[in-house]
């Protein structure tokens, strides 16, 4: 746990309280405890007349610590020193302690005031900020709400719309905008914070400045009649956008028990609800997501050994088509001096033009400056040949998937770049080592797979072969975080993570509609599962060529487990290549838009008959539970083998992998932490059954038998699970 806060009182008589927890200040049930004995003893003490809180460092406070969310849930916050008592920490010490205490309390805020810092802030009577301090209650996004009163404050200072916005996005506003709001009253630099708080609070003591209690404030909420229009109408926009969520209704009903029957009586409902919430399945897979995205980055033997980042300045990307120019425009967005090779004018300028065209996009959608677009464009350069390359600290190839290319591209690299420059692929399924076969440079080089729109996508599998050094994955982690990437580090194979989990989720699904079930019925219960379209849908829209370009490394590697389904050749043969030709598996309008097309039958019928496959009644009655289960344990399955064969070094990087990498429901955790939710002997069981009855594309893997064999859960450390086994 650990955490405490400090209290000093000035010759002005304001007592000073800090929070100190690094590093960002979390509220450990021991901070908690702290700041409610530094709080009684400013009240007590007669040379104190008021109180500012603050926090060490340039941050008041990152929340409660989501590290202890664990204890709470098997109802340790007794044994951790904290009351029991129904909404202690809301009402006893924020409420009754501080809002309503005697003399004025000052938040001085720099940094991070979120979740329970902003709601420990919103207690206080007044609150003065930086300009680049944010202030959020992003509780949402751990499957929670705020439990410290962030329910009840939160409107009655900003306005029941904008509170709902900021809590039901988890999204934080700076300093000056939470000035205009209302939630800070005064924004200062951050040498003057301190002064201007102590000065507020004894403005405050002598009344030259208001004295407010935030939970009585009644001006900024709408009468009724409209507050519950506001609520009603937040209720059908969660319902439409995360269908499978309750905590985001829980949170407008919370508000709305506030607004109804009063501020207290909302303090209560809300502590009776966030207890509720806590204990479900959605948070504690959120808190794992939220813990296991942190932990990706530290990578056994490698970020351990003490090596700092090498300074990469400049990057060459070669190759300006879809890839290569949103891995330019994700780098030069993120300060990097970037040279785009392209192999003539024609493409150079095309590869040049669609960077110019997301950068554009984002001015559009006023998310960059014009200003700021002519700084970002001037840090790219287009060139035709390897003269410049000398000076460049890293290299991403980014061409089509030809080994023989991209082994010529190696090689002359090896000739043109300095003996330090990383030399990276973009390749997303072809082994680095023949990529590097015909080079000496086996240490540097490296698999940098983004994930198509490259400035938009949040993962970044880095792919280390057996020979790149541990340097040039820390220096690669690097430019990961400046460029705002999550990064998964996993070890070399055809397909590496996320692809080789993506493969079986399409083959399942046409296996299924080879049987007898309905092409259409499986999206809805995929997308109804969670994922962001079905196996068909995305299909369309990564178009058939690459579909079947990168299947075919898959069924070259692992022709044991291949479901060989003609399906997609014969649609391919009658020009139907998915969202660009406007038919694949679906139709598609001006717009877009998708919509089924029953001439679908006929090829489907057409792919039954090459594969001497007869249709199944009980196919085409499948549940949505039978296709969840019949689509993603062959995933599971493969994110087994994956982990079991060391490619990822943690499960949980697997999960990562999967919910940024193939949009798999973070609220359900991962793929890894959603099957040991299932049960390692559930799944083994069903698979086997189905592998006896429909072929080995079905098999369970060693790992995921032995794991079912002695009900040990998928995701325990593998080196703790063999001498088990
Ligand atoms: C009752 C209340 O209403 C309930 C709550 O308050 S719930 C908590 C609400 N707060 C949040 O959700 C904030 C969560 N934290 C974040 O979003 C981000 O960590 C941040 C914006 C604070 C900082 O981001 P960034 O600078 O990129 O650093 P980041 O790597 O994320 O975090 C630094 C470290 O602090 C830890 N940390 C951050 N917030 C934490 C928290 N609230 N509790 C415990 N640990 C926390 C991280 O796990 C990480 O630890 P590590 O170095 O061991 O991996």
């Amino acid at each position: 746990m650990g955490g405490t806060t400090t209290i000093s009182v000035g010759s002005d008589g304001v007592a000073i309280i800090t929070i100190i927890n690094p590093p960002v200040n979390s509220l450990s049930f021991d901070v908690l405890n702290s700041l409610k004995e530094s709080f009684d003893q400013a009240l007590q003490r007669d040379d104190v007349k008021a109180i500012v809180v603050t926090g060490a460092k340039g941050k008041f406070s990152g929340g409660f610590d989501i590290s202890a969310f664990g204890g709470l849930q098997e109802g340790k916050a007794l044994t951790a020193g904290l009351s029991s008592k129904p909404g202690y920490v809301s009402i006893d010490i924020l409420s009754d302690t501080m809002e309503a205490a005697k003399k004025p309390s000052v938040a001085a805020i720099d940094g991070l005031a979120l979740g329970g810092g902003l709601e420990i802030a919103m207690a206080c009577h007044a609150r003065i900020a930086t300009s680049t301090a944010q202030l959020g209650l992003p509780e949402l996004q751990l499957g929670i709400i705020p439990g410290f009163g962030g329910t009840q404050r939160l409107p009655r200072l900003v306005g029941l719309a904008k509170a709902l916005e900021m809590m039901l996005t988890s999204k934080p506003v700076r300093g000056e905008e939470a000035h205009n709001l209302g939630l800070v009253d005064a924004i200062v630099s951050g040498d003057e914070l301190l002064n201007h708080a102590c000065q507020r609070a004894l403005d405050i003591l002598a009344r030259r400045k208001p004295w407010v209690s935030s939970l009585y404030r009644t001006d900024k909420i709408e009468p009724l009649g409209e507050a519950r229009e506001i609520l009603n109408f937040a209720r059908a926009q969660v319902r439409r956008q995360a269908p499978n969520l309750q905590h985001p209704q829980v949170c407008i009903d919370v508000i709305e028990e506030g607004i109804v029957s009063g501020p207290r009586a909302g303090l209560l409902k809300e502590y009776e609800a966030f207890q509720v919430l806590l204990k479900a399945d959605t948070c504690k897979s959120l808190i794992h997501v939220f813990f296991a995205q942190r932990g990706t980055t530290k990578v056994p033997r490698v970020t351990d050994l003490g090596l700092k980042p090498r300074q990469i300045k400049i990057v060459a990307v070669l190759g300006g088509g879809l890839m290569g120019s949103g891995i330019a425009t994700a780098l030069i967005l993120n300060g990097y001096q970037v040279v785009l090779k392209e192999v003539n004018q024609k493409f150079l300028d095309a590869g040049l033009g669609r960077v110019k065209a997301n950068l554009a996009s984002s001015v559009k959608k006023g998310k960059l400056t014009q200003e700021k677009f002519e700084k970002t464009i001037s840090r790219l350069t287009g060139v035709l040949d390897y003269e410049s390359f000398k000076d460049v600290d890293m290299v991403i190839e980014a061409v089509i998937e030809n080994v023989s290319l991209k082994q010529q591209i190696f090689s002359d690299l090896e000739k043109y770049c300095s003996p330090n420059c990383i030399l990276a692929s973009n390749t997303s399924t072809i082994d680095l080592n023949l990529i590097g076969e015909k080079t000496k440079s086996h240490d540097r080089i490296i698999g940098a797979h983004f994930f198509s729109p490259a400035h938009v996508m949040p993962l970044l599998e880095i792919v280390r072969t057996s020979k790149t050094s541990p340097q040039t994955v820390v220096d690669l982690l690097d430019v990961g975080k400046k460029i705002r990437k999550t990064p998964v580090v996993v070890g070399n194979c055809t397909g590496f993570a996320v692809n080789r989990m993506f493969f079986p989720y399409t083959q399942s699904a046409l296996l299924l509609v080879e049987r007898g079930a309905d092409i259409y019925k499986i999206d809805r219960a995929v997308t109804k599962f969670g994922m962001p379209m079905g196996p068909f849908r995305l299909c369309d829209l990564v178009g058939f060529g690459v579909a079947v370009a990168t299947g075919s490394q898959f069924v070259f590697n692992f022709p044991e487990r291949t479901y060989k389904s003609m399906l997609i050749p014969l649609m391919q043969e009658d020009k139907r290549a998915g969202e660009t030709t406007r038919k694949g598996f679906y139709l598609y309008n001006d717009k877009r838009k998708a919509s089924p097309d029953p001439e679908i039958k006929k090829y489907i019928e057409k792919s039954r008959e090459i594969s001497g496959i007869s249709v199944e009644p009980k196919f085409g009655k499948l549940s949505d539970k039978d296709i969840i289960e019949m689509v993603f344990f062959p995933v599971v399955n493969e994110a087994c083998r994956v982990y079991a064969e060391g490619i990822a070094v943690k499960a949980a990087d697997l999960d990562i992998a999967g919910v940024m990498g193939m949009g798999f429901p973070p609220y359900r955790g991962g793929i890894m932490f959603w099957g040991d939710s299932i049960g390692s002997k559930y799944i083994y069981e069903r698979l086997n059954e189905w592998s006896n009855m429909y072929g080995e594309f079905f098999k369970p893997c060693d790992y995921l038998a032995q794991r079912a064999a002695i009900g040990a859960p998928l995701s325990s450390p593998l080196d703790q699970a063999k001498p088990r086994l």
